[in-house]
C-alpha cells in the first residue's frame, strides 16, 4: 500500500537518523548510522517513514534535498539564554589579562549581568531571549536548556524562570528549564553565602508548584560555592524531587566532578579540571559530561576538558554552547562542533552523538529529541553540506539550509549553490 505523507524529503545525500535506545557511552560514541540516498516522510508533525528513494510513497509537499546531509535538529543542553544587557566592555579587561574570576570578584562578570537582569522587565527579557532563540533555530538547534541565575534574589530568579516558561509555551524551540539561583554570591550576602543558599532553597516549593524548572544547578568554584556548600544545597534540591546539574571544575579543580557523580546528577558541566578519579566516577554512575569548549576557547585558555580520556574510560559525553553574555557569547552550536574537533580531539562521529542523542539525555529529553525514528517528532535539519564530516570541518559559518520543527519548515536559508 502506498503511504501518503504531508512532507517528503527526497534525494538525501546522507541521512543520520541517530537511532539509539539510550545515550551513547564511551567508545560506542564512534557508532553512527549513515543512510545514503534516503527519503524521509513526515506526517502530523512526526516521522512517518525512513527508507530508500525507490519506496512507494506520495506526499502533499516534497523537498528535493539535492544530495544534502539531513540530521535531527541539534540539542543544546547548557545555556544561560535569559539575561539582561551584554558585556562587550569586558573584552578589553580580558585582553589585559584580568582573569574571569577576578572580574567577578571586582563586582563585574556575572554580577554586572545580575544588575541588568534585575532592571529588565519580563517583557524585555522575553524579547531578548526570544531573539537569541531565533538565532539558535537558524543555526539548526531545536531543543535548548535554559538556566536562571542572573537574579540572585527571589523576585528576579522567579522572573527569569517565568520568562523561560513563557518561551517554552510560545517559541518554536523546545525549552528545558534549570534553576541556577546559586550562580554567584550577591554583594548583599558576600559574608554569608550559607544564608544566601538557604534563601534560594526557599524558592524550590514555588518553583515546583508553578512547574518553573526541572533541574537545579550550582556554580561550584573558587570564590563562589565550595564543594561542601554545593553538596548540601544539591542534596536538599534532590530531596525535593529536582534533578541535578553542576557547573563543576570549570576553572579550578575543586572536586565538583566527584560530587556530581556521587549525587547521581543528570550531568556535570565544564569539567576542564576534572580529576582522574572524577572521570572514573562519571563512567561508573552514568552522570553525563556536558563539555563546553567554546568557553575555554573564549576565556583564552589553552587547557581543554579531557574528552579523549573521558570517552576512552566509558563516560557519556555531550557538547553545548554555554551561551551566556560573559564566557561564551555564541548561539552557534556548529562552531562548538568545530572547536570540539580541533581542541577536544573528538571525532566527527563522537561529535554528532554528543550534540543529538547524548545532549537530549543530558536534559531528560532522550525519548523526544535528538533522534529521527518512526513516531518521533520531526525536528529535522537539511544542511548545505554533502556529508556529516563537513560540519565540524568547515568552521565559523552557518551550514543550515532548512530547519523543520514538528514537521513544519521554520527556517529556509538561501543556498549559495542554487
Ligand atoms: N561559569 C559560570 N557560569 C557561566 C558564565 C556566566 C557568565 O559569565 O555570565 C558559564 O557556564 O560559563
Ligand atoms: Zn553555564
Amino acid at each position: 500500500m502506498t503511504l501518503h505523507v504531508d512532507l517528503l524529503l527526497k534525494n538525501i545525500g546522507q541521512l543520520l537518523p541517530m537511532r539509539s535506545a539510550g545515550p551513547r557511552t564511551g567508545v560506542a560514541m564512534q557508532e553512527l548510522e549513515v543512510l545514503e540516498g534516503a527519503v524521509l516522510g513526515i506526517k502530523d508533525g512526526k516521522i512517518a517513514f525512513i527508507g530508500t528513494k525507490d519506496s512507494e510513497i506520495t506526499a502533499s509537499e516534497v523537498i528535493d534535498c539535492k544530495g544534502r546531509l539531513v540530521t535531527p535538529g541539534l540539542v543544546d543542553p547548557h545555556t544561560h539564554v535569559v539575561f539582561g544587557g551584554s558585556r562587550e566592555h569586558e573584552m578589553a579587561l580580558k585582553q589585559q589579562g584580568v582573569p574571569y574570576l577576578e572580574i567577578l570578584k571586582q563586582g563585574g562578570g556575572i554580577l554586572s549581568t545580575v544588575e541588568a537582569t534585575r532592571k529588565a522587565s519580563m517583557e524585555q527579557l522575553y524579547d531578548k531571549a526570544s531573539f537569541h532563540l531565533d538565532r539558535m533555530l537558524t543555526y539548526g538547534t531545536t531543543t535548548v536548556e535554559a538556566k536562571s541565575g542572573y537574579g540572585l534574589d527571589k523576585e528576579t530568579e522567579l522572573k527569569q524562570l517565568r520568562v523561560a516558561k513563557e518561551l517554552q509555551q510560545n517559541h518554536q524551540i523546545d525549552l528545558v528549564s534549570t534553576f541556577l539561583g546559586a550562580h554567584a554570591i550577591p554583594k548583599t550576602h558576600k559574608d554569608n553565602p550559607e544564608l544566601f543558599l538557604e534563601e534560594m532553597l526557599d524558592l524550590l516549593d514555588e518553583i515546583k508548584k508553578e512547574h518553573l524548572a526541572e533541574f537545579v544547578d550550582i556554580f561550584t568554584e573558587t570564590g563562589v560555592f565550595t564543594v561542601e556548600q554545593s553538596r548540601k544545597y544539591l542534596q536538599k534540591a534532590k530531596d525535593k524531587g529536582f534533578e541535578l546539574k553542576i557547573h563543576a571544575d570549570e576553572i579550578d579543580p575543586l572536586g565538583g566532578t566527584e560530587m556530581a557523580a556521587s549525587l547521581e546528577a543528570r550531568s556535570a558541566d565544564h569539567l576542564v579540571g576534572a580529576s582522574d578519579e572524577g572521570i572514573r566516577k562519571l563512567a561508573e554512575t552514568g552522570t553525563i559530561a556536558v563539555l563546553l569548549p567554546g568557553t575555554t576557547f573564549y576565556l583564552g585558555k589553552s587547557t581543554f576538558a579531557r574528552a579523549r580520556e573521558m570517552i576512552e574510560q566509558g563516560v557519556t559525553v555531550s557538547l553545548a554552547t554555554d551561551f551566556n553574555p560573559g564566557s561564551s557569547p555564541t548561539e552557534n552550536l556548529q562552531l562548538i562542533m568545530s572547536i570540539a574537533a580541533l581542541y577536544l580531539k573528538m571525532s566527527p562521529e563522537e561529535i554528532w552523538n554528543a550534540v543529538t542523542i547524548n545532549a537530549a539525555y543530558a536534559i531528560g529529553r532522550g525519548q523526544e529529541a535528538g533522534q529521527l525514528d518512526l513516531g518521533r517528532k520531526a525536528d529535522v535539519v537539511i544542511w548545505d553540506a554533502p556529508n556529516y564530516l563537513y560540519i565540524p570541518y568547515h568552521y565559523g559559518v552557518n551550514h543550515v539550509n532548512t530547519v523543520i520543527k514538528n514537521g513544519k519548515v521554520v527556517v529556509e536559508r538561501m543556498s549559495i549553490r542554487e
